[in-house]
């Protein structure tokens, strides 16, 4: 699991190190500077390396990294400072191993076009933790050169004008091919705004670790964690066992999405799919996939109980919403069911997924559990906000957490990065395995059955939401070869299997080679 921290929690951790007399910017210059070789191995003969530097101690990094890298590699790198002020320290370093400080004030466009030329890496210090999101006036035509030069970026600490807290980023902000974070990866770095800009995260130790707060703020599953917490059948399983999902889903209106819903439950290995739905759904269900269990809701029972009670205990998770209009009758009585407003028996399953049509029946008086994932796009999101009384237009973390906040549920709020927002108020997780290939009509559908079977296997709301939006977003990689080709909803449920085979198989390898 990867696990951020906001900008305050990573100086409060830097403190008792400093105050110690721990050389922690010299360590992090070194990584850098090291970080910047790798990143010039196949440059050619005599590579360039030109240091952004700000005033403060990411500059600082900046400018011992670019002495380290002359000192200790015969290398060629030089400096910018982007600010009145410099850092002292770093400054007298650098020029103490041969290189040049050019205050940013002193370049013309062709003096800094000709800097760039000559460049084959530019490693950005110009802010760190405690940037702000906003470019002043006299540097954008610096990062604008820098950006149409094509050089790439090696990102100290965090990409410059990111918040390091919250991921807003500049528009203008550079984006890099890595960035090389210091003690503790940054939550910025893992939120909208600053994950599009970091690249790859390469993690330096500085010794932090024991210092920093035993809650992160951001978490994010890995591989490893879906070895941990998917639950693969053993001697001892039978089919409900491993968990029974009942999806009231599809209409006249919608009938295919019972279709991808029921693939994506099946596809991730629930025991048993029951699927709750008129009979021309359910033939259609059926067609595609024999396994399932057709509960038909006709025009007269649809507003009567389609389960009966033995039944309903047998049921592990329940999801409802994906292609339901608002009014289906199926809609209220699923919410009534999670919303422990229904008279059932003690074994109804609590813990289920409201989706699509099912958002909109949640008003300011549900309160949910947080084994119960509301799964909204942003859109579906901000209108539940604005019947909740919540600013609809909050940046997509705070606005999972209000959510989270107001209903009690967890909160899974969909997009490129996906979001997930614990019920009981746990750290924010987010989750990046998806491709823009993804974003075609139905995928959403294809995630609330992955979703619902790992809820009927057991698994807390919170852990389920983030594995779901993992698999779904590896299941979107492969069904379009990393993003190369073009899929269908159909198709992201079809390669769930292979998507979980690999991530497990990788997984054993590396437990083998470490025996
Ligand atoms: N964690 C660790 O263990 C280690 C951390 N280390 C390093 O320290 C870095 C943090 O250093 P830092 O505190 O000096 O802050 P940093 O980001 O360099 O500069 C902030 C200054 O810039 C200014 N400013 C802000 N926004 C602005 C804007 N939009 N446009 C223009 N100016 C702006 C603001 O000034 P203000 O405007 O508020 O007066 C402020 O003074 C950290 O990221 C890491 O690289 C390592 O050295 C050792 C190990
Ligand atoms: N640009 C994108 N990059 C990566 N994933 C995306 C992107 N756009 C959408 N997705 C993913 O595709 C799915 C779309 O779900 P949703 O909007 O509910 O579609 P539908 O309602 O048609 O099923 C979500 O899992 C979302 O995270
Ligand atoms: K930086």
């Amino acid at each position: 699991m990867l696990r951020a921290h906001g900008a305050e929690a990573v100086r409060e951790a830097e403190r008792p190190l400093l105050e110690a007399g721990e050389p922690l910017m010299l360590r992090a210059a070194a990584a850098l500077a090291e970080r910047a070789v790798h990143h010039l191995r196949s440059a050619p003969f005599a590579p360039q390396v030109l240091v952004l530097a700000g005033a403060g101690s990411n500059g600082g990094d900046g400018l011992h990294a670019a002495a380290i890298l002359r000192r200790e590699h015969s290398l060629a790198a030089d400096a910018i400072t982007a600010a009145p002020r410099r850092h002292e320290e770093g400054a007298a370093a650098l020029e103490a191993a041969g290189g040049t400080l050019h205050p940013l004030a002193s370049l013309d466009e062709e003096r800094l076009a000709h800097l760039l030329c000559g460049a084959d890496l530019v490693i950005d210090s110009i802010l760190g933790i405690g940037g702000r999101p906003e470019v002043p006036a006299e540097l954008l035509p610096l990062l604008e050169a820098v950006r149409d030069s094509g050089v790439p970026v090696l990102a100290a600490d965090l990409p410059s004008f990111v918040d390091a807290t919250t991921g807003q980023a500049a528009p203008e902000a550079l984006p890099a091919r890595e960035t090389v974070t210091f003690g503790a990866v940054k939550a910025g770095l893992l939120l909208p705004g600053g994950a599009e800009l970091a690249g790859t995260v390469h993690l330096v130790d500085l010794g932090l670790e024991e210092h920093l707060p035993a809650r992160a703020a951001v978490e994010r599953l890995e591989d490893a964690d879906v070895r941990a917490l998917l639950p693969r059948p053993g001697r001892d399983s039978t089919k409900y066992r491993r968990g029974v999902v009942a999806l009231a889903v599809g209409s006249e209106q919608y009938p295919g999405a019972a279709v991808l819903a029921v693939s994506g439950a099946a596809r991730t290995g629930a025991g048993m799919v029951r699927c709750l739905a008129p009979q021309a759904v359910l033939d259609l269900v059926l067609r595609a996939r024999p396994e399932t269990v057709g509960h038909p809701v006709g025009p007269g029972r649809a507003g009567g109980r389609v389960l009966d009670d033995e039944t309903l205990a047998r049921t592990h998770a329940v999801v409802i919403g994906p292609g339901l209009p608002g009014d289906d009758p199926r809609v209220r009585r699923g919410v009534a069911l999670l919303a422990g407003q229904m008279d059932v028996p003690a074994e109804a399953p609590r813990r289920g997924v409201l989706d699509a049509g099912a958002l909109g029946a949640i008003d300011p008086g549900t309160r949910l559990c947080p084994d119960v994932v509301l799964t909204p796009h942003r859109g579906e999101a901000e209108r539940l906000a604005r019947r909740l009384d919540i600013d609809p237009d909050l940046p997509a973390p705070e606005l999972a957490r209000a959510l989270a906040a107001a209903t009690g549920a967890t909160v899974l709020l969909k997009g490129a990065i996906t979001l997930v927002a614990p019920g009981d108020g746990g750290p924010l997780r987010s989750q990046d395995d998806a491709t823009p290939q993804l974003a075609t009509a139905g995928t959403g559908d294809v995630l609330a059955g992955v979703l619902g079977a790992l809820l009927a296997a057991g698994l807390p709301g919170p852990d389920a939401a983030a594995l779901a939006a993992l698999l779904h977003g590896r299941a979107g990689r492969l069904a379009s070869r990393d993003g190369l080709h073009p899929l269908v909803a159909l198709d992201v449920a079809d390669s769930l299997p292979e998507a979980i085979g690999t991530i497990l198989a990788d997984a054993q390898d590396l437990n083998r080679g470490a025996r």
